[in-house]
């Protein structure tokens, strides 16, 4: 019997998604045992700058892929929102397991809907994706950085002075918090979700081919499909988390796909969106990026990344 260890940040949502992934391996009774390791990133440890500043969210992922290259663990749970779009060829993705509720929530002090924020309301995120598409919707709220995890920021909403914050609906459902937080679900058509929201990402080593083979059992296709299309697009933009990129695919009725895939300032003035479909996901991909970026995209992209660096 081999013991995988599985390597996971500290945070309650890592740890239960890396929990939820041993008992789906578990169901499938093969000759595995697995082992958590906490692993403590540079990225948790810092919470007071902007994350652009110590390079990006990339960084949770880097210092996880150095134990796995240690072989200190064998595999690592991410949320796919926080891998980067290309990945070094000693490592694989071996699998993406079923999307959770890919949506943003609004969570509002006393319960208030976005349309009924009083103007000049406050709304906590760190996020340029969620801000572009709130400000879009509603140019007078103010929007102030709020940084930490799921627990710290349904803290500060209480006790720092914001009239509302955005969290991603998978984290909440997967930490098991009840629906009455939510205050409204934002539509993909009003918000649409970061790349690969909601899905959980298996990352082992190339090399690593038994490991792979078990993965597999667990990889979801219709996830894997939809998410390849955003990450597609993702990579074409030269994108990363930390700027407003968003991309979110569907599969339709008759098995097509569907990419809407958004740019936008963070300011909310300019919204590039393009919905594209199609049967191959890169082919998707590279598509809505083609459009957006006949569109000004890069431009948009280039200005927010120049303002980060000078921070
Ligand atoms: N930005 C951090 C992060 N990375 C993954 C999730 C959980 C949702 C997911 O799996 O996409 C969250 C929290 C959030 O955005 O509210």
């Amino acid at each position: 019997m081999r013991k995988i260890v599985i390597g996971s940040r500290r945070s309650n949502l890592a740890l239960t998604q890396t929990d939820w992934v041993i008992a789906q391996l578990n169901k499938l009774e093969l000759p595995y045992k697995f082992e958590v390791k906490e692993i403590v990133t540079k990225g948790d440890k810092i919470l007071d700058v902007t994350l652009s500043k110590v390079g990006g969210k990339g960084l949770f992922v880097k210092e996880i892929e150095q134990a796995l290259a240690n072989k200190e663990i064998d595999l690592a749970v991410h949320s796919m929102k926080d891998v980067p779009s290309v990945l070094q060829d000693q490592f694989t993705l071996a699998a993406i397991t079923e999307r959770e509720d890919p949506r943003d929530v609004l969570i509002s002090n006393d319960h208030v809907l976005l349309n009924d924020l009083k103007p000049g309301a406050v709304i906590g995120t760190s996020s340029l994706r969620r801000s572009a598409q709130l400000l879009a919707a509603r140019p007078d709220l103010e929007v102030k950085w709020i940084r930490g995890n799921v627990e710290t920021r349904l803290r500060k909403l209480r006790e720092e002075g914001f009239d509302a914050i955005i969290l991603a609906a998978a984290g909440l459902k997967r930490l098991q918090f009840s629906e009455e937080l939510i205050t409204q679900y934002l539509e993909p058509e009003l918000c649409v979700p970061a790349v690969g929201q909601g899905a959980l990402g298996l990352e082992c080593r190339t090399d690593d081919d038994d490991l792979i083979g078990l993965l597999a059992h667990i990889n979801d296709d219709t996830t894997a499909r939809t998410v390849t299309a955003e990450r597609t697009f993702l990579h074409r933009m030269e994108g990363g988390c930390q700027v407003p990129i968003a991309g979110y695919a569907v599969i339709e009725a008759d098995q097509s796909l569907s990419l809407t895939a958004l740019v936008g300032s963070p300011e909310g003035d300019v919204l590039l969106k393009e919905t594209v479909n199609g049967d191959d996901p890169r082919t998707i991909g590279e598509e809505a990026a083609k459009r957006l970026l006949a569109q000004g995209a890069k431009e948009i992209l280039d200005k927010v990344k120049k303002e980060l660096d000078q921070q």
